[in-house]
């Protein structure tokens, strides 16, 4: 019976373990035990140590996630950054090289020839050949040799310095160095000052509109472009470029517009922002001479409702010669030209033509230009000008 009993106990035990077992090895799972970390984590990781910039490498445990998504900023337009221009003065003893470079074969013709053993007619007849040939015009180039022939008889020796010393003092004379050169850029009070440019087109009339602004801007004065050449849009948009990059206001209309109400308007916007002054471009494509009395006389005519005009600067192309001249004379008929701004003066030898156009117009040279450059433009120094010519 013992041993029956024995038996009974030993089976009851091992089913007891056995149930146990069971148990321990199929229970349920505890909810609150920490989640077996998914497969792909080390990859994820993986992910954030790659470069922010998105670069997938070939390799293949790098995966090819994109890199995390940066916050969008909105994009400003590109704005111009505005320059700040040189200032005017001195800028022709800058341009100094540039002038010499041109000019300074008429002065060594001329030197060379005054500084010869013998000076006879024909000699003579030389020396106003030269300055001629350097469009000097002809009746200055007489009174300049009549001049030099009584100087040289009694001057008592013709070394280069003595030569030098008065062809210097000549030129001086008809270049004009007393000539009052001043550019009216000043305001009247609250008003602008106003500058009209005119001129035949290709002469580098806008050119000069733009770089006179950037002058006035180098002076520390605000300005205001008005592009009354209404003919050609591209003449617009190019005024409109040089005003940008100084921070100009250009006042502008459709190509073929009223050139007139250009300019009114640009007076207006100048009056009304307190500028400094207004420079107006206007069309020199006019084939007519009445056309373009019509045209600049209401010009002028219209601006003058709101302004005075201190400025009417006719532009002209040395190197166009006796041409230009003609041209500019029905210019000069036409508006009341204060000042000459003569262009290219870098691409000729013929530097003369300072003095023939000043003696047919009978205005000043106020500003002469020297290169494409944007700085190029220069006021007007007779005696910088004739120390380029003669040299050191
Ligand atoms: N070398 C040199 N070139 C100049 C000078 N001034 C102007 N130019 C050039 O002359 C060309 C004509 O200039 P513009 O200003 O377009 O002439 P424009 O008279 O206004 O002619 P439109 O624009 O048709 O009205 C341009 O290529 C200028 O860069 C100068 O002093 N020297």
């Amino acid at each position: 019976m013992d041993g029956y009993l024995g038996i009974i106990v030993i089976v009851l035990l091992v089913a007891l373990l056995a149930a146990g077992g069971m148990f321990l090895l199929f229970r349920p799972r505890d909810r609150h035990a920490p989640p077996v970390p998914p497969s792909e984590a080390p990859a994820l990781r993986e992910e954030e140590r790659a470069p922010a910039t998105g670069v997938v490498e070939d390799d293949a445990a790098t995966t090819t996630v994109p890199p995390p998504a940066r916050p969008v900023e909105p994009v400003a337009p590109a704005v111009p950054a505005i320059e700040i221009p040189p200032p005017s003065a001195g800028r022709l003893v800058r341009l100094r090289a540039r002038l010499a470079r041109s000019q300074s074969a008429l002065g060594r013709g001329l030197l060379e020839l005054l500084s010869r053993d013998r000076l006879d007619d024909d000699a003579w007849d030389e020396i106003e050949d030269t300055l001629i040939t350097a469009d000097v015009g002809v009746a200055p180039a007489r009174a300049m040799v009549e001049e030099l022939r009584t100087k040289v008889k009694v001057l008592g020796s013709r070394g280069h310095d003595e030569v030098r010393a008065l062809l210097r003092e000549q030129l001086l004379i008809q270049v004009g160095a007393d000539m009052d050169r001043t550019l009216h850029t000043t305001p009247h009070g609250e008003r602008p000052a106003i500058v009209l440019v005119v001129g035949v087109n290709g002469t580098g009339k806008t050119t000069t509109t733009g770089k006179l602004a950037r002058a006035l801007v180098g002076d520390g004065r605000r300005v205001v472009l008005g592009a009354a050449d209404t003919f050609r849009a591209a003449a617009a948009d190019q005024l409109q470029t040089w005003g940008e990059r100084v921070g100009a206001e250009v006042v502008r209309k459709d190509e073929g517009a009223d050139p007139a109400s250009v300019a009114f308007d640009a007076v207006s916007k100048g009056i009304e922002d307190k500028v400094d002054a207004v420079i107006i471009d206007t069309a020199g494509r006019l084939h007519t001479k009445t056309g373009l009395m019509d045209e600049l006389g209401k010009v002028k005519r219209v601006i003058e409702k709101r302004a005075t005009v201190d400025e009417v600067l006719l532009v002209l192309d040395a190197t166009t010669g006796q041409n230009g001249m003609r041209q500019a004379q029905v210019f000069a008929e036409v508006v009341n030209i204060t000042g000459i701004v003569l262009t290219k003066l870098d691409g000729t030898a013929k530097g003369g033509i300072v003095i023939s156009v000043q003696r047919e117009l009978g205005v000043p040279v106020k500003l002469v230009g020297l290169g494409e450059g944007p700085d190029d433009l220069a006021p007007f120094d007779a005696e910088a000008f004739v120390d380029a010519i003669l040299g050191d």
